[in-house]
């Protein structure tokens, strides 16, 4: 059922890259193209890129997105952007919920589903991140906590076209850590089983993407595994050769 799912590469670039990352952008353009038979690219850079990236990749294979939106469509809320700006700017995608963003901004399963819901009245996709941290997975939970993430995060109607799951465990973010392949799996089946018992036929399709210190010299054996269905890559999505490279061992 899963073998059909065609990956998704996104690249994370978090709080990186000035108006001088265009040139490496302009190379994963460039690279894109041959990439095309294996999976689908998209490339996440920070708000004030977006606009810029988004005209350059026009008619390319490289789609571009954002790494978080209100709630709201507009209104009083100095510094945020909604969905519809970003929408705008030329984003498709919106990554919310990431583990950074509910640390830092104390961003819990109800805003996060608020969130996925705004990038869906925009009309764009929600990749929606859930993970559990070292010690709640030393305490063995988890599969609890991203049962809970799931089932909090996730809005009802979900399908294949607007809603991307990434697993991403926080103590895999930017450590160089990985869990083993069978880890991945096991998680990965589970967050499967959570999408079909919710979203039925719906739910085998939706892409289950697998994040945390993905790099090319790891990627072929992350991307191999069972219910994986492509990364979501933070520190390697910044230099070109890396990005296509693990786009390439899908
Ligand atoms: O958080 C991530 C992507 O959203 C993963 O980051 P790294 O690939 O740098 O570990």
């Amino acid at each position: 059922m899963t073998e059909a799912i065609r990956p998704l590469i996104a690249g994370n670039w978090k709080m990186n890259g000035l108006k001088s990352a265009l040139g490496e952008f302009e190379a994963m353009i460039a690279g894109a193209g041959a990439l095309a038979g294996k999976a689908d690219l998209l490339v996440c850079p920070p708000a004030t890129l977006i606009a810029g990236f988004a005209d350059k990749a026009l008619g390319s294979k490289l789609a571009v997105g954002a790494q978080d939106c209100h709630a709201r469509a507009s209104g009083a809320h100095t510094g945020d952007l909604s969905a519809e700006m970003l929408a705008d700017a030329g984003a498709s995608a919106i990554i919310v919920g990431h583990s950074e963003r509910r640390a830092d901004h104390g961003e819990t399963d109800a805003i996060v589903r608020q969130k996925a819901e705004a990038a869906w009245r925009a009309g764009l996709v929600a990749i929606v991140c859930i993970g559990e941290t070292q010690k709640q997975r030393d305490a063995g939970q988890t599969l609890d906590i991203c049962g809970r993430q799931l089932a909090g995060s996730l809005p009802d109607g979900a399908t294949a076209a607007n809603l991307v799951v990434a697993y991403e465990p926080v103590w895999a973010i930017g450590t160089g850590l990985t869990p083993t392949p069978k880890d991945v799996e096991q998680v990965h089946r589970f967050i499967r089983g959570v999408l079909t018992d919710r979203f039925k036929a719906e739910g085998g399709k939706i892409r289950i993407l697998y994040g945390g210190s993905v790099k090319p010299s790891n990627a072929a054996e992350l991307m191999a595994v069972t219910d994986v269905n492509g990364a979501l890559v933070g520190g390697a999505s910044l230099k070109a050769t890396d990005f296509l490279a693990i786009a390439e061992a899908c």
